[in-house]
């Protein structure tokens, strides 16, 4: 449960106190604003408790409410309300509504709600991108990191970092597999990912005591509920413990951000070791200045946070599909081996390594890691969106104050698309066979990655680490089930939707 059941009873009371403060305000103030919530048209929703709204919700974690939710759209239709306290939460299921929104109306479906309690303080008060309401400084902060370290140019240059993460993950993984028992690959391949991002954020590889300090404290604030952005006024003062665990979190961070940054400030050329250019984020960070706050620079809270969420936003995403498709390629070994063929007839049996190169003409590879996206998007909501304005959408109102948010996993799940949705079968991308765009600005048939203005920026850097990792850890590696065991495709929320059982197999390294 989100919640702690002792608590409930406390933040009950004093949403209730305020709620019913609040509506005596509004009686005695002003009777026009009392009537405007009845006359507007809000989507349907189930009935509300008054002033508390759907309380019940505060019950349900939030894996049940994506199945409560669903009920909810079965009874309401593909666009519904919510309320808890006094948030207006608005969910849509359906994907050519979702098309609308955030496609046809992106600019109005692009804000974001404004960040409350701890986020207020890990978000340098929403200045980075995933929190910046839509207007110039995300415009800013986006283009940075789109035309600089995502540049295809940048990217290419960390292709060795990436060979070198991959021959330190496999190096690990034989050492595991050698000892004849079956291996657990999840820690394994988040650190992987993790140690890609670090060197890209701070254009070097880390001493690993450093980098696992990081991925420690990175870790650490994600786990736990922020209760204080639901109720920021209470929350810091009931949760203060939690609270001040935060900051001192947030203080560590800065200790360890801190040099990392200054030794990319104090270096003239952006030069590694062995004389090629390495651009890092954190050198784009440097060199940005912000027009709408007098062209000043980053502070470094705000370079600290930027980091921060480039190191977040890509790890568990990346790690958790990349989890999903070794599952699935060791529950259905006619798909390993399938790919496994393709892999040989492109790069040939005797290759030590499946090249960046070589992805482009791997078309089942591909396959493989969009039915990997498709069945379990990593995430199966987006992060919450809001209008720019009130307006009106398919004949209800949206308040400006609304956060609206999107059923992502149901979207690829769809039965009127997808032909037996929920098995796994790659061969439905092939041959244009579902002719998926999977930035949905045609048509929405999946969104994993989220489509319009606030798509994911890292698409593409995403998709070549999928694929250059499933290929070469097929490659060089035979996964098997574990004796006796079913791979377990139940889920769990974390930061992400991960396997509830993590991913174990039966590896053994293949003959050339
Ligand atoms: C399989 C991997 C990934 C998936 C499935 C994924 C998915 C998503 C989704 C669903 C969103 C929200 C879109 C919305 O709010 O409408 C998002 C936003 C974002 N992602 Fe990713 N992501 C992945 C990897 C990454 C990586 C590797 C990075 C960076 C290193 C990254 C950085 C971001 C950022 C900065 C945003 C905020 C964009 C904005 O608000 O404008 N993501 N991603």
């Amino acid at each position: 449960s989100i919640l702690p059941a002792n608590k409930i009873w406390l933040i009950f009371l004093i949403s209730f106190s305020i709620s019913l403060y609040v509506a005596i305000k509004l009686l005695l103030n002003s009777p026009n604003n009392n009537t405007t919530s009845k006359k507007r048209n809000l989507p349907p929703g189930p009935p509300t408790i008054p002033l508390l709204g759907n309380f019940q919700l505060l019950k349900k974690s939030v894996l049940d409410l994506e199945s409560f939710l669903r009920k909810l759209h079965a009874k309401y239709g593909p666009i519904l309300t919510l309320r808890v306290g006094p948030s207006t939460m608005i969910f849509i299921s359906d994907r050519s509504m979702a098309h609308k929104a955030l496609v046809q109306n992106g600019s109005n479906f692009s804000d974001r709600p404004p960040a409350l309690g701890m986020s207020r303080i890990t978000t340098s008060n929403q200045h980075t991108i995933s929190s910046a309401g839509y207007g110039s400084l995300w415009r800013v902060l986006r283009r940075n990191l789109v035309s600089g370290v995502f540049h295809p140019s940048c990217v290419k240059s960390y292709s060795q970092g990436r060979e070198w993460v991959l021959s330190q993950l496999i190096g690990e993984i034989r050492q595991d597999s050698n000892t004849g028992e079956p291996v657990f690959v999840l820690e394994k391949i988040q650190y992987a990912m993790f140690c890609l991002l670090l060197q890209m954020c701070f254009g070097q590889k880390l001493e690993q005591s450093t980098a696992r300090k990081i991925e420690d404290i990175q870790r650490r604030m994600l786990v736990g509920f922020d209760i204080s952005s639901l109720f920021p006024k209470i929350g810091k003062i009931i949760y203060r413990k939690r609270w001040n665990e935060l900051l001192q979190m947030r203080r560590e961070k800065h200790e360890l951000f801190t040099p990392l940054i200054k030794a990319r400030k104090d270096q003239k050329h952006f030069q590694n070791s062995n004389g090629t250019c390495v651009f890092s984020y954190v050198d784009s960070l440097l060199c940005l200045e912000l027009p709408d706050e007098g062209g000043r620079k980053l502070t470094d809270g705000e370079l600290v946070s930027l980091c921060s969420e480039f190191l977040t936003a890509g790890t568990d995403t990346t790690t958790t599909s990349l989890q999903w498709i070794m599952a699935n390629l060791v529950k259905h070994p006619d798909v390993q081996a399938k790919l496994v063929d393709e892999i040989e007839g492109v790069v040939g049996k005797e290759a030590e390594e499946v090249r960046e190169e070589d992805l482009n003409k791997l078309q089942y590879l591909k396959a493989v890691v969009m039915e990997g996206l498709r069945r379990h998007p990593p995430t199966h909501f987006v992060i919450p969106h809001t209008v720019s304005e009130e307006l009106m959408f398919e004949g209800y109102v949206i308040p400006k104050d609304a956060t609206i948010n999107f059923m992502v996993a149901e979207m690829g799940w769809d039965e009127s698309v997808w032909d037996d949705p929920m098995a796994f079968r790659p061969e439905r991308f092939l041959d244009g066979g579902a002719n998926v765009d999977i930035t949905g600005s045609r048509e929405i048939k999946m969104m994993p990655f989220g489509v319009g203005r606030r798509i994911c920026p890292a698409l593409n850097l995403a998709m070549l680490h999928l694929q250059y990792f499933v290929a070469n850890l097929v490659r060089e590696f035979e996964w098997k089930p574990v004796k006796r065991e079913e791979v377990d495709l139940s889920e769990k929320l974390e930061f992400t939707n991960v396997m509830k059982n993590p991913l174990k197999a039966k590896i053994i390294e293949r003959k050339r």
